[in-house]
């Protein structure tokens, strides 16, 4: 087998306050491989954000490392693309100028970059609202301009954290689909955090389900090919699918 796209070796997080030490994640180890799309899930405060934060290099861990293509990763980087649950979209900027916020940050603003943008705004149903603002647009529509946001620095890891969970059921379902569809084009490796088992189920690869207090792996599971070649829509209707969701809802709710 290749070598992993991601590679976390013992990672261990202690928050530190003037009140007391927490240890939010302790021992995580995992590889992931490029083009593989892993979620994690777990009971609240086990430490998922936490992870993605140290993968994204926003946070240094207390012990333990990570590396993307065997590079350490110390700080944040092109390399990583993050999305959020919220679509912290300036309200004040066009959609094309939002999605290129990030190109402006890091001073790649340039004609073929711009093209770029307006090409994923086009791919993601956008194109025509390229210049409204931000209020325009529904929920749905936000945050696929927030993905556009994310995918135009062209990222090679991709975090998601809880980037459906403020969407109505439909829009969620649609959105889901369009993120799997976008991701496995591109060959990205992405990482999803949520607290939704069907949609981990439905998107993923592999699910890492975590302990609590401190946050551990607890288990690894592997999709079955014929739900992962699936879209994310209809493979809540395929065999099997619900034998896992209640294996994983058990490990869980154990947790309770
Ligand atoms: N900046 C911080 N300072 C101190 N403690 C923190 C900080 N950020 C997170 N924690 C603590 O670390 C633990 C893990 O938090 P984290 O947000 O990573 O969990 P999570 O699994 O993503 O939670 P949720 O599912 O509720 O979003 C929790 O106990 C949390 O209170």
């Amino acid at each position: 087998m290749e070598n992993p796209k991601i590679s976390i070796e013992n990672l261990t997080h202690v928050y530190v306050t003037n009140k007391e030490a927490n240890v939010a994640i302790e021992n995580i180890q995992l590889a992931i491989q490029r083009g593989e799309f892993i979620s994690l899930v777990g009971p609240s405060g086990c430490g998922k954000s936490t992870i993605l934060s140290c993968i994204a290099g926003l946070l240094q861990p207390t012990c333990g490392s990570i590396s993307i293509d065997n590079q350490l990763i110390t700080k944040p980087s092109a390399t990583v693309g993050y999305m959020l649950q919220s679509d912290y979209l300036f309200e004040w900027k066009s959609i094309l100028k939002n999605a290129c916020v990030g190109l402006e940050v890091m001073g790649q603003l340039t004609k073929d970059s711009i093209e770029h943008a307006k090409y994923l705004l086009d791919e993601l149903g956008l194109g025509k609202y390229q210049h409204h603002y931000p209020s325009q647009l529904s929920g749905g529509m936000r945050q696929r301009a927030a993905l556009v946001r994310t995918l135009v620095s062209s990222p090679e890891v991709l975090l998601l954290d809880e980037p459906f969970s403020a969407l109505d059921y439909q829009n969620k379902l649609k959105l889901e689909d369009l993120v799997f569809d976008t991701l496995k084009k591109q060959n990205k490796t992405a990482i999803l955090v949520t607290h939704d088992i069907a949609e981990a189920i439905a998107m993923s690869d592999k699910i890492a389900i975590l302990d609590n207090n401190p946050g551990r792996i607890k288990e690894i599971i592997e999709i079955p090919e014929h739900i992962r070649e699936t879209k994310p829509f209809l493979a809540r209707e395929v065999d099997g699918f619900y034998e896992i969701f209640h294996k994983i809802w058990k490990e869980l709710d154990q947790d309770e």
